[in-house]
């Protein structure tokens, strides 16, 4: 079974996909790591995000830099997104993300265009949503965890900078697939959207054995 969780920052999607892994017993991809580790790479070799060609000489990244805490910061998340308007390194870290996908079992994968781009043949796609203002708050918490002080105001600022250049961007943009199913996490708690998203599959899987 291949599940595809789409949607933008900290609505829950990568909280939500580690869960559905766990339930049903699949390996997780968190492909924003990858669009993060391209992003950490240009900003260690001082390359310039907004050229292809700079960004695509950073996509071969050796794996161990996916463990480096830095790249969750807000900093790399930021050119993260600048990086991954271009299409040549969309197609860089494509063949990777679409061979997780379709190992034999399945697999839980989240980001932005996994049930458009990366697998759109997926069982069951969920794209992940909140309100900007809650998004912000949970990020604001984060950071707050991890010692980063900053202003509720300059997260959600940097959120909706990320939102519009990830919805805007003339490739692979954020945008849920036609048959995705919506799970608004603004008023849930982790458990509750947790268990709403095994019910969304739960639920997509066997009308699927009902019409096979
Ligand atoms: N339903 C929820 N209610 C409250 N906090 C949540 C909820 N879902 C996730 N969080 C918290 O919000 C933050 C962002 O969640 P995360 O799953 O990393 O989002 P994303 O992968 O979409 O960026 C984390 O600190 C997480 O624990
Ligand atoms: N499948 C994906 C995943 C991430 N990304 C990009 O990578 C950035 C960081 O993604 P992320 O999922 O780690 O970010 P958060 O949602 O965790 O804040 C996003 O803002 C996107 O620009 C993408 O374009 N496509």
């Amino acid at each position: 079974m291949i599940i595809a969780v789409d949607g933008p920052a900290a609505s829950g999607k990568g909280t939500i996909a580690r869960a559905l892994a766990r339930h049903y017993r699949l390996p997780h991809l968190d492909t924003g790591l990858l669009y993060r580790a391209v992003a950490a790479t240009v900003i260690r070799e001082e390359f310039d995000p907004s050229s292809e060609t700079d960004a695509v000489s950073a996509c071969s990244f050796d794996d161990y830099i996916l463990e480096d805490v830095w790249l969750k910061s807000e900093e790399v998340g930021k050119v993260a997104s600048m990086v991954s308007v271009h299409p040549l390194v969309r197609a860089a870290l494509l063949l990777r993300q679409r061979k997780f996908a379709h190992q034999p079992g399945g697999a839980v994968l989240d980001g932005r265009d996994i049930g458009t781009v990366i697998a759109p043949d997926a069982d069951v796609k969920l794209f992940v949503k909140a309100t900007p203002m809650i998004r912000a708050q949970r990020r604001h918490m984060e950071l707050r965890k991890q010692g980063i002080l900053t202003s509720l105001d300059k997260v959600l600022t940097d959120i909706r900078a990320r939102d519009e250049r990830d919805a805007r961007r003339s490739h692979s943009p954020m945008v849920p697939a036609p048959d995705a199913l919506l799970l608004d996490t603004s008023f849930l708690s982790i458990e509750a959207a947790v268990q709403k998203a095994i019910g969304l599959v739960d639920g997509r899987m066997a009308q699927k054995a009902e019409t096979a």
